[in-house]
């Protein structure tokens, strides 16, 4: 039988493969495409079909890494946490000298970069052992933890039509990390190679070579390593061109014979042919592709609720990536982004929503508060109390001087358990179908971003935060209009006692949180707004977080480089503990008093913020919200001056908000939606 070639050769490279940013096709690899010519060779390329399919996609970044637990990073190429690399993404840009064959992934690991003017990215500043991608890609290779790959639809270097945006790959060991020069700086690349050598991988050319089989493979062959003369470092010779010494402290780093190397380095083909020994030791983490639903006993207490059960899954039918976005479960077709197979994939799983008791997330329930005793933290605002004038409830008053109140009626045991009253409303939400639902955060630091609580709104259209599509209060269930009862009766007892006029609600916006769960900073709204909105809790304690809003803290907008000022405020109204309060009050009052010109308030005010980080107003008022208390914010400018946010604990929390929507800002067609009128046992007498 006549002898086989070198096996590995025959399987990744036949011929030099010049390491360069433009994809080629077989015949194109030894070609050297010019720069200017770049783009339109990205975009003319014939991409090949695959060979298979990933065992997992998505067509958007916030599935992937809702879904693949060792992808859960939203921006940049690698997940990292707790100081090892378990997921990296192979896309658009993978810098200069990248390699990917149906085996081997040359890359640079990412971060220290920023976007150069044609959109590239570009190293910034050196990448040092002390980075803590660094660290994490030499942890994994050191302990032997393999580690997942995911390559995008933008990466053009493999060349392969490639069916999704985001596409599983497998999990890969890291072989080598070393340091190259990338335009003045110095980066790190990383070489992946496939873990299971035994199984062609999907992402090979329809009508590439079969496999080598495991027992055909050299792996003997490996590139040649030198030691440097100067530093005595060993290297790996990556390039044809030469041998160059890879340690960025060595005079002689990235050097072929005491010369720069040229623009473009051939790899050496040794390097790129080398296979390392299969090896059990090393193992992923995680599952590749992880069944959650297998691991999810819907009949167990409070499962549906944790915070695993509103992760997300991996379709068992499409194998799309599909985050929680219903109260009740997952469907494959909701969370689509634009035109994909699974448009009209039918997999949905709801789950069995067994109510959550009281006693689950109340640790006192039934055995307190009889009278709720409170510890206020000096650190932040102390309410003036009134026991009296709500009994059973105690009132507690927050001012915020020429800005308005937050009063909150505290809650107890003999309030919470009459009939119709928080306990009965807690247990009876969870019955039936809201219609709860997550939706997409209007302005997010990540386009996509989900929020982190579920929302249904009835009455008036509510659009600020979230876009909830609401429905008519002629269709919301007995226990919304015993809330709403219950919300006009505190927003009216809160306004007459601040000597301004009721106007009763005509919108209810419901949240429910599961563990974990919470709403970040944010304001109501301004404009829309009426001024008193009024929250019933219900359900686990939550601590809400009340602060001014940065542009009125620090007097200017957040600047966009860390050197500029900010826009300034065009009326500051000088708030109470805001930055430079003094200052800012005198040199206002002296522009108001035309003492001062324009220009001469701003400059001064500009010297008063030169040289200083702007940041967050510190936290003003702090409170915790237990199940059955009522919170009624009220001014006209609360919302727009401060801005609050609500963390829960434990499993389970409602929170139903009553606001007045000013009808000159809803579509006519919208406002009978917000007309209603209670049954006698649905108005609140405040006991
Ligand atoms: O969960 C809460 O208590 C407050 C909810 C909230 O801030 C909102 O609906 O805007």
């Amino acid at each position: 039988m006549a002898p086989r070639p070198t096996v590995n050769r025959r399987q990744a490279v036949e011929r030099p493969v010049r390491a360069s940013r433009i994809a080629k096709t077989k015949k194109e690899q030894a070609i050297k495409v010019p720069s200017d010519e770049l783009e339109a060779a990205v975009n003319d390329q014939v991409l090949e079909p695959v060979y298979g399919a990933p065992p997992a996609w998505s067509e958007g970044r916030q599935q992937l890494c809702d879904a693949i637990p060792w992808f859960r990073c939203t921006q940049g190429a690698m997940y990292h946490s707790e100081g090892f690399c378990y997921g990296f993404l192979i896309d658009a840009d993978g810098g200069s000298r990248t390699y990917i064959d149906e085996e081997i992934i040359i890359t640079r690991i990412g971060g220290c970069c920023t976007k150069d003017s044609g959109g590239n990215l570009t190293l910034e500043k050196n990448q040092d052992p002390d980075n803590a991608l660094v660290q994490s890609i030499i942890a994994s290779q050191n302990s032997r933890l393999a580690v997942g790959l995911v390559i995008g639809s933008k990466n053009k270097i493999l060349n392969r039509d490639l069916p999704h945006r985001y596409n599983i790959m497998d999990w890969f060991r890291v072989t080598n990390v070393w340091y190259e020069k990338i335009g003045q700086k110095h980066g790190v690349k990383v070489r992946f190679e496939k873990l299971n050598l035994a199984e062609k991988s999907w992402w090979a050319a329809k009508d590439s070579l079969p496999l080598v089989p495991l027992d055909e493979r050299d792996f003997e062959t490996k590139p040649e390593t030198l030691k440097c003369e100067k530093c005595s470092t060993e290297s790996v010779r990556l390039y044809e061109d030469g041998w160059m010494c890879l340690d960025p402290g060595c005079v002689d780093f990235w050097k072929i014979e005491n010369a720069s190397p040229p623009a473009e380095l051939t790899f050496n083909p040794d390097f790129l042919s080398f296979r390392s020994r299969p090896d059990p030791a090393i193992q992923p983490h995680y599952s590749l592709v992880p069944d959650l639903l297998s691991t999810l006993d819907e009949n167990a207490a409070d499962v549906s609720t944790s915070r695993i059960a509103w992760k997300g899954i991996v379709c068992p039918m499409c194998f799309k990536c599909i985050r929680r976005t219903f109260w009740q479960g997952w469907k494959c077709d909701d969370d689509s982004i634009g035109e994909g197979s699974a448009k009209s994939c039918p997999f949905q799983k709801f789950m069995n929503m067994n109510p959550v008791s009281l006693r689950v997330v109340l640790d006192h329930f039934e055995l307190a508060p009889i009278k709720r005793a409170i510890v206020f933290d000096r650190k932040f605002s102390i309410p003036e109390i009134d026991d009296n004038t709500f009994f059973p409830y105690r009132k507690l008053t927050y001012k915020l001087d020429g800005v308005g109140s937050i009063t909150h009626f505290v809650s107890n045991k003999t309030i919470n358990s009459r009939a119709n009253g928080p306990d009965d409303l807690f247990i009876n939400l969870q019955r039936g179908d809201l219609g709860l639902k997550r939706f997409r955060l209007q302005s997010s630091l990540v386009a996509g971003t989900l929020t982190s609580h579920f929302a249904v709104n009835y009455g008036m259209p509510y659009k600020y935060v979230v876009s909830v599509d609401s429905k008519g209060f002629d269709e919301a269930p007995n226990d919304m209009l015993q809330a709403l009862g219950r919300l006009s009766w505190a927003t009216e007892k809160a306004v007459i006692s601040s000597g301004d006029k009721y106007l009763p609600p005509n919108e209810l916006l419901t949240l429910g949180y599961f563990e974990e769960m919470k709403i970040g900073f944010h304001d109501d709204g301004e404009s829309s707004l009426g001024p008193s909105i009024a929250t019933l809790s219900l359900g686990a304690k939550a601590t809400m977080f009340v602060r001014m809003k940065y542009k009125y803290f620090n007097g200017s907008t957040r600047r966009a480089e860390p050197k500029q000022i900010g826009t300034l405020l065009q009326d500051d109204p000088v708030l109470k503990d805001c930055m430079f309060e003094d200052e800012r009050r005198t040199l206002k009052e002296e522009f108001d008093a035309g003492e001062i010109s324009q220009d001469e308030y701003d400059h001064s005010r500009r010297a008063l913020s030169m040289g200083r980080k702007g940041k967050e107003a510190p936290v003003t008022i702090k409170m915790e919200l237990h199940h059955g208390d009522l919170v009624v914010m009220h001014g006209e400018n609360l919302q727009k001056y401060y801005e609050h946010s609500v963390v829960p604990e434990s499993k389970l929390r409602f929170a139903l908000t009553a606001r007045y929507i000013k009808p000159d800002h809803v579509d006519a067609r919208e406002i009978q939606k917000g007309q209603f009128s209670l049954a006698p046992d649905q108005i609140y007498d405040g006991k």
